[in-house]
C-alpha cells in the first residue's frame, strides 16, 4: 500500500518540529504511507503587535487550518493543544495525541521570581501567567510579549523585558532545553493540554482516523480532554487566567485546578478524581470551583 497524507501545519518553528514529529510517527506506524507537511499562515502568525485577546480568540491558530481540512486540501492538521480552542466544529474531531511533554514553564532571565529587581517587568501575553507571576511578586510589571519562541527571546535580549517565561514543551522540542530554569508545578501550575500536540482530522474520514489512531497515546488524550472539558464548563478559554492539569495514576485521574483573577490578588483551587474519560470529573470540579471562587475571580468564568 502506497499511499500519501497531508498534514498541515502552521509555518512557525516549532509548529513545524511538531509536524515532522507527527510525520515520523505516522510513517513508523503505516510503513508504506509518506505524509508530505502542508504549512499554512494562520491570522495568529500574522498579527504580532497586539494581544491576540484584542483581536478575537483562539480560532486565530485554527481559522486557516479548519478551512483546509474541510474544504480537503489537507487531510489532518498538527495543533499544540494548547492554542486550540474550547469548542470545536462538529465537523472536526481530535483524532490522536503524542505523548506529552514536560508541562511546566520556564523562567527565562532570572533564576528565581525572588531574583529580580523591584518592578521587573516581565513578558508575556498570557492572562494566566501574568496573575500567576503577580499571585507570586505583586510589584512585577506583565509587559505584552508576542511571536515565536525565538522573537521572544530576541525581545528579551534587547531588553523588552527583564525575564519571560515559556513553556517548557516548545523549548524541549526545539532543543533549547538551555534556555532559562523549570519553575515547579506547584508555583505556577500549567494552562490547560500545555504540553500536548493533537492531530486533528474530519470528522467523517475513517481512514485517516483510523490511521491517526496509532499513533495515540491515551493517557495524554484522556488528561487533555478532561483539561478541556473544565474550560468548557468554566465557558473559559486560553485567554482567561486559569491552571489546569489532569494526571493518570493506575486507574484514576485526577484533575487539579486553579482560577485567577486577573490581577492574581485572588485565587482558587480545587481537585477532582474519578475514572479517566468521566466526563463528570472536569463538570464536578468546575461547579466545586465556581462555589468557592470570590467574586473577583468569578467573574471571568461561567459566561
Ligand atoms: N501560546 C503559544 C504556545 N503554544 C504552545 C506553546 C508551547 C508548547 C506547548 O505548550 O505545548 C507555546 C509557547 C509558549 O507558551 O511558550
Amino acid at each position: 500500500m502506497n499511499s500519501v497524507i497531508r498534514l498541515g501545519t502552521r509555518g512557525s518553528p516549532l509548529a513545524l518540529t511538531q509536524a515532522g514529529l507527527v510525520q515520523r510517527a505516522l510513517e513508523a506506524a503505516h510503513p508504506g504511507l509518506s505524509v508530505e507537511v502542508v504549512t499554512i499562515r494562520t491570522t495568529g502568525d500574522r498579527v504580532q503587535d497586539r494581544a491576540l485577546a484584542e483581536i478575537g480568540g483562539k480560532a486565530l491558530w485554527t481559522k486557516e487550518l479548519d478551512r483546509a481540512l474541510l474544504a480537503g486540501d489537507i487531510d489532518c492538521a498538527v495543533h499544540s493543544m494548547k492554542d486550540v480552542e474550547t469548542v470545536r466544529p462538529a465537523e472536526i474531531a481530535i483524532a490522536a495525541m503524542l505523548p506529552r511533554a514536560d508541562v511546566r514553564d520556564r523562567l527565562v532571565g532570572a533564576e528565581t521570581f525572588e531574583a529580580l529587581p523591584p518592578g521587573a517587568r516581565i513578558g508575556t501575553s498570557s492572562p494566566r501567567r501574568a496573575a500567576q507571576v503577580r499571585s507570586i511578586r505583586p510589584d512585577l510589571q506583565p509587559v505584552l510579549f508576542r511571536g515565536n519562541v525565538d522573537t521572544r527571546l530576541a525581545k528579551l535580549a534587547a531588553g523588552e523585558a527583564d525575564a519571560t517565561l515559556l513553556a517548557a514543551a516548545g523549548l524541549e522540542r526545539l532543543g533549547r532545553m538551555d534556555v532559562g530554569v523549570a519553575v515547579s508545578i506547584a508555583e505556577m501550575p500549567p494552562a490547560p493540554a500545555q504540553g500536548a500536540v493533537g492531530i486533528e482530522a474530519r470528522a467523517d474520514d475513517d481512514l485517516t482516523r483510523t490511521r491517526l489512531a496509532k499513533i495515540d497515546h491515551p493517557k495524554t488524550h484522556a488528561c487533555v480532554l478532561a483539561e478541556r472539558a473544565l474550560l468548557a464548563a468554566l465557558v473559559a478559554d486560553c485567554h482567561s487566567p486559569v491552571a489546569a492539569l489532569a494526571q493518570i495514576e493506575g486507574a484514576v485521574l485526577t484533575l487539579s485546578a486553579t482560577l485567577y483573577s486577573e490581577d492574581g490578588a485572588h485565587q482558587v483551587s480545587a481537585q477532582e478524581s474519578g475514572a479517566p474519560s468521566d466526563p463528570a470529573v472536569s463538570q464536578v470540579l468546575a461547579e466545586k470551583l465556581l462555589a468557592l471562587a470570590p467574586e473577583p475571580v468569578r467573574v471571568l468564568f461561567a459566561g
